[in-house]
């Protein structure tokens, strides 16, 4: 079946068709890991976005079990160079194919991905559609910069209502903005009592669940799309200990009085280097964001840079200077990986514990 990618600087790239045959419109994003597509896939992050792959073989291993990040999967297509027809893996159930035929998922093999990875680079992002092979790129351009792109992404992927994820250890709020579930493996793990809530809940109502921690979670599209998590954040600071991560570090930045802005072309991969301004220490990184917290906004604030990007130097950790709260860009839960900045989740629970700590001390005075 033949198909085409066309971008709204009037770029067409030809190609055959897999998955589903609709068309979509999107923002076009590239991903350098060199494994993953799974976990990029189900990363509720991703919602309405065209997401092109630089590593050239995509759906070797197969999709799996264990590996979603989400139930279902809210990007709108995967534009690669050769996607495998004959997956190979133990834990393989389903080719990559049939796993998006059935989530009604287009995509489209036979691209130049590094060529379409260069536009993005001078351009920024674009907007572009996967349509049929007949379709008239003019036509499909004026209708690309005639469409607004949506801003209720996060609406989207949160859960609708509470729910619990039961543990014998701290209780902790986790704010869906459309997190993924290694997040909730994470606390898990750890013995959390862990309580997931909507996006959209106030912070009288978090404050209600009485946590000894709260999690803001990541997210997809800007985070000035999302007024009502700036203010529930406000109403939590420094009453209850909180870790942010990606979404949620940039929500925390704005609820403290920082900016965040649009990237030229984002941060997705799974190699980005990040430098522990305390420790020198350089941790690599999963990272999938396309908005970044505002360096000079940090001035004035009662915010610390705590880690930066080396490969441009963006901001990708932040602490406050009073408050028990600190959040970081990138993602600690890893998946797909790695697994350097895995121990966050513990040193948030040793903040949670530290601050429970000083709480019986003081009622015990
Ligand atoms: N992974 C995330 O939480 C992404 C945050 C935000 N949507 C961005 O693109 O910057």
């Amino acid at each position: 079946m033949k198909r085409q990618l066309i971008l709204e600087d009037g770029t067409v790239f030809k190609g055959v068709g897999f998955g589903s045959e609709k068309m979509v419109t999107g923002e076009v994003v590239f991903n350098t890991g060199m494994t993953g597509y799974q976990e990029i896939l189900s990363d509720p992050s991703y919602c309405g976005q065209i997401v092109t792959l630089t590593y050239p073989l995509v759906g070797n291993y197969g999709i799996n079990r264990d590996d979603f990040e989400s139930i279902n999967p809210a990007f709108a297509a995967f534009v690669v160079k050769e996607v495998a027809d004959f997956p190979s893996n133990w834990r393989s159930e389903l080719s990559l194919d049939e796993y998006m035929k059935m989530k009604n998922i287009p995509g489209i093999s036979g691209v130049d991905t590094r060529k379409l990875t260069k536009i993005i680079r001078q351009h920024g992002a674009l907007r572009g559609a996967i349509c049929s092979g007949d379709e008239n790129p003019l036509e499909m351009v004026e209708k690309l910069r005639a469409t607004k792109l949506r801003t209720d992404q996060v609406k989207q992927v949160s859960t609708k209502s509470a729910f619990p994820c039961p543990g014998r250890g701290h209780r902790i709020v986790l704010v869906d903005f459309g997190m993924k579930h290694g997040i909730l493996r994470e606390l898990n793990d750890r013995g959390c009592d862990v309580v997931v809530v909507p996006y959209q809940t106030t912070a009288e109502e978090v404050l209600a669940l009485s946590p000894d921690g709260i999690m803001l979670s990541n997210g997809p599209g800007d985070p000035k799309d999302v007024p009502e998590a700036i203010d529930m954040i406000k109403g939590v600071l420094g009453k209850v200990p909180m870790f942010g991560i990606c979404l949620g570090h940039q929500l925390f930045a704005l609820a403290c009085g920082a900016d965040t802005e649009k990237m030229k072309f984002g941060h997705r991969g799974s190699n980005h280097p990040v430098k522990d301004l305390k420790t020198g220490k350089v941790a690599l990184t999963s990272q999938n964001h396309g908005y970044t917290v505002e360096e000079n906004s940090i001035a004035g604030t009662e915010l610390v840079i705590t880690h930066i990007a080396l490969n441009d130097g963006t901001v990708e950790g932040l602490k406050h200077k009073k408050a028990a709260a600190f959040t970081v860009q990138y993602h600690p839960e890893a998946s797909p990986g790695p697994e350097d900045a895995n121990g966050l989740f513990d040193e948030f629970l040793s903040l949670v514990e530290s601050v429970k700590q000083e709480d019986t001390n003081y009622a015990k005075a």
